[in-house]
């Protein structure tokens, strides 16, 4: 019988992206939640009521669950980030084994970029409409890598084609309005990737892109894990993306980790009655998708 994970790799090897390696050298943790609880200090509201997980060189974890589930939050405890009011009110999160809540602003600059960096949606929002897009860009590789103008520009010029942007000079100074959703998308990723980060975290970071371009970055990314020990956290409600791409799941509900294990167990004997539901949903929107929905371009 063909599992769901089995099924989900298949759709991943038709669209041309590898599945999970054997990730480099996994002993040093680089990223690791305890316990992680949040809460809206606005009406002190719990919203995620403890998350754990561990990320090591290479090792991708993936979140899925519900709209509102608290993927997201999640994600920015991870990076320092909260939305106003809100805090990490339990638990712990440390990068590379420092607890972030003794971390001075000026170590987060150091860091961030460098050590830990960050894919979210919606694009327009995180770049200047103001400046061109290959300035953008040089300005995260001269700041963080100490690169000349040459040098910045070149680099930057390889990033733009690493993420499969057509004509990488003519983006380079392009401003952002000029580029479509799915273009600015890979624009952050480059943006993102720029540092050569440890961990990446990336929200939905592929979901407005068309399944060619999706695989085509994910390609990128299991690369970037593969040779330089990337370490990811995806959040994302593709279970295929999840399949191809993570070790490890987490599947979110109501603030809650309702079940957490080796991606393949998950899939293919979910425990919880969430997770089976989610994976029932997933193949409905799977034939959806072949069905012929246009992509968006790109
Ligand atoms: N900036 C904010 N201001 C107010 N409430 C917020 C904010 N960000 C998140 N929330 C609330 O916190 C809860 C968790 O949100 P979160 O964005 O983490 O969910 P999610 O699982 O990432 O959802 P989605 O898949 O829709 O992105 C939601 O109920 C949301 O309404």
């Amino acid at each position: 019988m063909t599992t769901v994970s089995e099924k989900l790799l298949t759709r991943a090897e038709e669209t041309g992206t590898p599945g999970p390696a054997e990730p480099p050298d996994r002993a040093v943790p680089l990223l690791s939640l305890r316990g992680v609880r949040i809460a809206d200090g606005s009406d002190g509201r719990e919203i995620v009521h403890g998350v754990s997980f561990e990320l090591t060189p290479g090792k991708v974890v993936g979140i899925v669950g519900e709209s509102g589930s608290g993927k997201t939050l999640t994600c920015r405890a991870a990076l320092g980030i909260l939305p106003p009011h809100f805090e990490v009110t339990g638990g712990s999160v440390e990068i590379e084994g420092t607890d972030i809540s003794t971390l001075t602003p000026t170590r987060w600059t150091a860091l961030r970029g460098a050590t830990i960096s960050a894919v979210f949606q919606d694009p327009a929002s995180y770049l200047n409409p103001s400046l061109r897009i290959g300035r953008q860009i040089a300005e995260v590789v001269r700041v963080k890598k100490g690169l000349g103008r040459r040098a910045a520009r070149e680099r930057v010029l390889a990033l733009l084609r690493a993420v499969h942007l057509r004509d990488p000079e003519l983006v380079h100074d392009q401003y952002p309005f000029e580029l479509s959703g799915g273009m600015l998308q890979r624009v952050l990723i480059a943006a993102a990737i720029a540092a050569d980060p440890r961990i990446l975290v990336a929200d939905e970071a592929t979901t407005a892109l068309d399944v060619t371009v999706q695989a085509e970055i994910l390609d990128l990314l299991a690369d970037l894990r593969e040779r330089a020990g990337l370490a990811l956290v995806v959040v994302s409600h593709d279970l295929a993306v999840v399949a191809q791409l993570c070790d490890e799941v987490l599947v979110m509900r109501r603030g809650e980790v309702v079940e957490q294990g080796p991606t393949r167990a998950v899939l293919d004997d979910p425990r919880h009655d969430y997770t089976r539901l989610l994976i029932s949903e997933h193949e409905q929107y799977g034939l959806e998708k072949f069905l012929g929905r246009p992509g968006e371009e790109s």
